[in-house]
């Protein structure tokens, strides 16, 4: 493809992730996979120049633009490479009007840009939550130890005791030790938070929102594979995931749950009153992860965010009926509004006069509220919030 072709069809793609924002339709990243199946002429040079333009051009607006060309032309503002593939050429763009207006820059819509400013993100830590996310791993402490691991190319130790960190787009699946489980990619934020439980050999452990089991993998690994670790979802496919992850990690204590949402606790009851801990790895807007996800900007509204208020609040509830005397519960949300954070904490502990929260001793983060917040700018992780709260005994 020419240069001014890769341009154009970076166009059309912007212009079926801008619709699916709006219509809450597929991913970008399932939006381009498809196509790149469906376009087989297009080489691997040209599927990574298409990809990296298409990011580039989500990353430099704020707000969702109106079009795909209005979205590259914000990109070529920026980039002097851009504005002479616009030549009219065959398969190219049609050249530039001289009135044509690019879409806006920013980090996110104004609303949310708003509302990150009164959860204290603004400026540089703003800016930062669409920067390249960095590729980390967990060295699964169940098979192998991070001082004596090696590995194909080189990995920096991260902040976290089993984490390592790897040039961003290695392709450490293809690693024979990714497939005999010998590393996970995790990002070191996440890793944080599964420390933050602190789990421990023979005791029973619930994983509310154990998703495809990225951090039950690492509870597992914490309990050395001793005790009960149930890990729940109410999404069936995502649930389906951990069991073959959890056969290449050689975690074999895992139990899954499937939760009817509204209905959680029909497969829970048993535990009720039993969890030595609870992982609460909520739902939420993901602005934390909008390194990964730029697109997720575009598709969250005041209507959503609200939603997911609510939700996490219900979980929040489910856990604490889950946990016996004693017993601790960690809330995490790869979010930094704090409506989804530090309020939605302190409302669980307003509601349940029985809880207190405890201190975290994380090797990274800043206090925010009563919990602890990673960001990209100053933790180099995702942006997260994480808190610890004990019933009483
Ligand atoms: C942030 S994701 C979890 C990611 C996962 N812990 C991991 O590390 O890969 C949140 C999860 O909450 C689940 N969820 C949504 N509603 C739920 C509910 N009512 N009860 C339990 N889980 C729920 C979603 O299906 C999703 O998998």
């Amino acid at each position: 493809m020419t240069p001014a072709a890769r341009v154009q069809t970076a166009i059309e793609l912007l212009d079926a992730i801008i619709a699916a924002a709006r219509g809450k339709g597929a991913p970008a990243d399932r939006i381009l996979a498809e196509w790149f199946r469906a376009n087989r002429f297009a080489g691997s040079k040209d599927r990574r120049a298409i990809r990296e333009l298409v990011y580039r051009t989500i990353r430099a607006c704020g707000p969702v633009p109106a079009s795909g060309r209005g979205a590259m032309l914000r990109l070529a503002e920026t980039d002097p490479a851009i504005p002479p593939l616009f030549d009219g050429s065959q398969y190219g763009p049609a050249p530039i009007d001289a009135g044509e207006e690019p879409a806006a820059g920013g980090v996110a819509p104004d609303w949310l840009v708003e509302r990150l400013a009164r959860s204290g993100v603004e400026g540089e830590r703003a800016e930062a939550l669409l920067g390249r996310a960095p590729l980390d791993l967990r060295v699964n402490a169940l098979k192998a130890e991070r001082a004596t691991l090696d590995l194909p190319e080189p990995a920096e130790p991260t902040a976290a005791p089993h984490g390592l960190r790897v040039a961003t787009g290695t392709a450490v699946e293809r690693w024979p030790q990714w497939a005999d489980g010998l590393i996970e990619v995790q990002d070191t934020g996440s890793q944080l938070a599964c420390l933050a439980l602190a789990a421990q050999p023979g005791e029973t452990v619930v994983d509310l929102c154990a998703g495809g089991g990225g951090k039950t993998l690492a509870l597992a690994a914490a309990m050395d594979n001793q005790g009960r670790l149930i890990a729940a979802d109410t999404d069936r496919n995502r649930l389906s995931r951990l069991a073959p992850r959890a056969e290449r990690a050689g975690a074999s204590l895992i139990e899954t749950r499937l939760l009817d949402p509204g209905r959680e606790l029909e497969a829970l009851g048993d535990l009720a009153g039993l969890a030595d801990a609870v992982l609460v790895d909520a739902p939420c807007s993901g602005t934390g992860t909008w390194r990964r996800n730029p697109e997720a900007r575009w598709r969250l509204d005041e209507t959503e965010l609200a939603r997911l208020a609510q939700l996490q609040a219900h979980i929040l509830d489910l856990a604490v009926a889950l946990l016996k005397p004693g017993g601790r519960l960690v809330y995490v949300t790869c979010t930094l509004l704090d409506a989804e954070g530090a309020d939605q904490f302190e409302a669980l502990l307003a509601r349940h006069p029985q809880l207190a929260a405890q201190p975290l001793a994380l090797s990274l983060g800043r206090e925010r509220g009563q919990g602890t917040r990673l960001t990209p700018l100053h933790d180099g992780t995702d942006g997260f919030f994480i808190a610890c709260a004990a019933s009483a005994c």
